[in-house]
């Protein structure tokens, strides 16, 4: 805060909102109202043209009343247009919001799919007050269960996982030495992105993928799928327990930010143990950085709040969780992805 008042913010961080702008800020109805139209996919609905309400509510399984008004909201909001009364079009905003779309979006907002994990925000109050994920209580079960529970849900969650990895997975491939390397152990691996990918490129590598049993079942039809099957194993079981021991590298991608430090650490001493003194531990999260930066991660941040109990984190906080399990730092790589990937050996011996 400078002395001139609050319009004046420090070097790099947003300048401070006008009324408008909070009023925007305050609505939680826009927020529910997208979400609901990306779930019914109504943008798919209304791709080839105009529809009227009637039919619409027919094809999205919806009462027609309440539709319209659904409509008009989102129709003062730009994302839809009624070119007659009673009939809609979409906007080229709600492009992005099919299903076709490959950044995806709809799957993050539908509420029957992964968009689930937003309603942990009816808890935030609780989570703040008392520092603990809200999402069991407003969902019904945590969400590794609930992955597991519900078949839609977790395949929807490992296909977005799939997506985000075919941006991460080739830097981290390109950005670590793998020469002399022969087995890599991908611990919640999901359905083996970057095995599969590392493999290809290197064929000298074997893996092994290390997940819960429903995830388990996807990555070992798509490795059997891949031309590297020969090479890739697939191992169902939790990360809290042994793993398999003494492969040369033990891969933890965006794991860890799931967790709070106790379990984060309990995680990494499974990988130390696994290890031994030759192993190397690689972990893949992005990291949190200079304040002054306007905290680009801080939505993420509370995300892993309310709905694992989990956090982002400094480099230094990894370090010491990292220290607490028997792992020195080595060495850090940004992916260019808003990821780096951190390398820890076992603590006595060198880098
Ligand atoms: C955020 S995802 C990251 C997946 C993958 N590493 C990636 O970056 O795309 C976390 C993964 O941890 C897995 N997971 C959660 N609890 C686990 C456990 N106890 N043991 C093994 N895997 C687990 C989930 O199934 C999920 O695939």
């Amino acid at each position: 805060m400078t002395s001139s008042g609050n319009d004046t913010a420090p070097a790099g961080q947003p300048a401070a909102l006008d009324p408008a702008q909070l009023a925007a800020l305050c609505d939680i109805v826009s927020p529910m109202a997208i979400r609901v139209a990306a779930t019914l996919r109504l943008p798919d609905l209304l791709a080839d043209g105009p529809v009227p309400v009637a039919r619409l509510a027919d094809a999205s399984g919806t009462d027609p009343e309440a539709l319209v008004r659904l409509l008009r909201l989102l129709t003062a909001k730009g994302l839809f247009t009624e070119p007659e009364p009673g009939t809609f079009a979409t906007t080229a905003a709600a492009g992005f919001l099919t299903s076709e779309h490959p950044a995806r979006m709809r799957d993050w907002l539908d509420l029957d799919g992964v968009g689930r994990m937003d309603l942990a925000y009816a808890g935030l109050l609780d989570a703040v007050r008392t520092g603990t994920p809200v999402y069991e209580r407003i969902v019904g079960r945590p969400v590794w269960a609930d992955a597991a529970q519900d078949p839609g849900f977790g395949a929807a969650f490992d296909g977005l996982m799939e997506t985000m990895a075919a941006h991460w997975a080739p830097a981290v491939t390109a950005a670590h030495d793998w020469s002399g390397v022969t087995h890599v152990v991908d611990v919640g691996g999901s359905t083996g992105s970057l095995l599969l990918n590392l493999l290809a490129e290197r064929p000298a590598l074997r893996g092994t993928l290390v997940e819960l049993p429903v995830t388990a079942v996807r990555a070992r039809e798509r490795i059997a799928a891949s031309d590297v099957r020969e090479r890739c194993a697939v191992r169902e079981g939790s990360f809290f327990d042994p793993l398999p021991e003494g492969a040369d590298r033990y891969v933890l991608a965006h794991v860890l930010h799931n967790w709070g430090d106790e379990d984060a650490v309990r995680i990494l001493r499974r990988c130390a143990e696994a290890a031994g003194p030759t192993g190397r531990v690689l972990v893949v999260e992005r990291l949190l950085g200079d304040e002054a930066a306007g905290y680009p991660d801080a939505t993420v941040d509370l995300s892993m709040l309310v709905t694992f109990g989990g956090r982002e984190r400094t480099p230094d906080h990894y370090g010491e969780l990292a220290g607490r399990a028997g792992l020195v730092h080595a060495t850090t790589r940004p992916l260019g992805s808003g990821a780096s990937l951190v390398e820890y050996v076992a603590a006595g011996r060198a880098a």
